[in-house]
């Protein structure tokens, strides 16, 4: 059967997060305004299709088993001023460059997806943000409010929910086109690679790229076909943060009956928005894409256990996946537990690590940081606890930009405090500049290959 989706006749499940507690909504001054541009997207194509989804379930399976591994990376708030072609070929090479140098040091292949074609919302610690006496609504992502420090950027507009499909659109016309058109072959593993080789991420990438080049190589001399190689899946994923957005995209597949969000592949809960009640859990729990939920340092076993009864009833594998994000303080003291208790308890579960949300700390300067050496022990400890406990580290999640941006501290640059006013481009969290996110990979890589 051909692949349709039909909004008519809408299974009960899709309102039922209607009238649970929906946290780190924005408040709209005028709700006729919201629903006009609902009543459109609700009329708009869907960006991505049931097919697509399912086979990333099958490659997120494959991840829970050990058989592959996952890679989600992009920035912490998407902007529509920065949803350029540029930026985005740069954070796709990025990906592209750090699954090949997990898959060539670790023999496993990569699943990639990218925080990218829908990451425009944000929860936020205040509501309100005060400079100089002045109180103001808080910035929640582009697909709510401005950025500037005025009432007119600051008030929610929901005419920026259309603005998130049409941006959300053409960068995923972008990644499809680069993903399938050649760009994403592997036998471009060199011209990947840019700046100068005296960088250490650098030369290291090229030795690298230098030996896969030869394999390939090889395997073209002895007459091997080359098809796979040439394309890639590159998936997308962001917060499903705005309920009304992420219900105007869920659509029934007319294949099955059944609902897909089809505003992204792969949609996580947030930290802040994993009630069990709350309406983020049911809206998820409704649809047939695989969601991931941020677990901190509070979240017990008890807290999965009946949050995977809601999301994966049927314990279906790889549908759900815990997203760690302890802190690299407190991951000793809290992870060792939790993937014991929850190995226990029998569920399927895909254990990704987010070493980025619990190292953020204010620099003497003033700027939202992250220290490099932080995230990086927190991805070490992440792959040595949960393989400890006879568990699979299936993945990382980290915020990243191909760009060359001064965010996070250290890495083989030495990035200082004072550098940080350079090139800080954020306007939420602190992101891995591109050669940071290489020295990431070569970790993972390092820590893969022993497991
Ligand atoms: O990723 C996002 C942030 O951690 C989250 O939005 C909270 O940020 P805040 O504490 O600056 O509000
Ligand atoms: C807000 C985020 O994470 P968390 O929900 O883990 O705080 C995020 O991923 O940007
Ligand atoms: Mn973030």
């Amino acid at each position: 059967m051909t692949e349709t989706f039909e909004t008519s006749s809408v299974p009960d499940e899709r309102n039922a997060w209607r009238g649970r507690p929906a946290l780190q909504q924005p408040k709209y001054e005028d709700y006729q305004e919201l629903n006009q541009v609902t009543s459109d997207l609700k009329t708009r194509p869907p960006l991505v299709f049931a097919g697509e989804v399912d086979k990333l379930s099958r490659s997120l399976a494959a991840a829970a088993e050990g058989k592959s591994f996952i890679l989600t990376g992009g920035d912490c708030a998407e902007t529509f001023v920065g949803s350029t072609a540029d930026k985005i070929r740069a954070k796709i090479q990025t990906i592209l460059q750090m699954s090949v140098v997990i898959s060539y040091g670790a023999s496993m292949p990569v699943v990639k997806i990218g925080r990218i074609a829908g990451q425009y919302s944000k929860p936020r610690s205040a509501d309100l943000e005060t400079r100089n006496g002045i109180s103001l609504p808080s910035y929640r992502g582009d697909a709510v409010n401005g950025f500037g420090f005025t009432a007119e950027e600051r008030r929610p507009d929901p005419h920026r929910l259309m603005e998130m499909y049409q941006r959300s659109a053409t960068s995923l016309n972008l990644i499809r086109a680069f993903t399938r058109g050649g760009y994403a072959d592997l036998r471009q593993v060199h011209n990947w690679n840019r700046g100068f080789t005296d960088n250490p991420a650098y030369a290291r990438y090229e030795n690298l790229a230098g030996e896969i080049d030869r394999a390939l190589r090889f395997m073209e001399a002895v007459g091997s076909d080359f098809e796979a190689i040439s394309f890639v899946d590159l998936y997308s994923a962001h917060e499903a943060l705005l309920l009304e957005y992420e219900d105007a995209m869920t659509r029934v597949d007319s294949r099955t009956g059944d609902l897909y969000n089809t505003s992204a592949h792969y949609l996580w809960i947030g930290e802040r928005t994993r009630q069990l009640d709350g309406a983020h859990v049911q809206q998820c729990a409704s649809v047939r894409n695989p969601i991931g939920v941020k677990l901190g340092p509070t979240a017990t076993a008890e807290d999965v256990i009946a949050l995977s009864k809601v999301i994966n009833p049927n314990n279906e594998i790889g549908r759900l996946s815990l997203i760690t994000r302890m802190g690299a303080k407190q991951i000793y003291e809290r992870l060792p537990q939790l993937v014991r208790e929850v190995k226990a308890a029998g569920i399927p579960v895909l254990w990704i690590c987010d070493p980025m949300h619990g190292n953020t700390v204010t620099s003497g300067t003033g700027y939202k940081t992250r220290r490099f050496d932080d995230i990086m022990n927190e991805v070490a400890a992440f792959f040595e606890i949960v393989v400890n406990e006879g568990a699979i580290p299936g993945g990382i999640h980290v915020e990243l930009t191909g760009d060359d941006v001064t965010e996070v501290l250290g890495g083989a640059e030495e990035l200082t405090e004072d550098a940080l006013a350079d090139n800080y481009e954020t306007l939420v969290d602190p992101r891995l500049n591109h050669q940071q996110s290489l020295e990431l990979a070569f970790l993972v890589a390092q820590m893969l290959g022993k497991c």
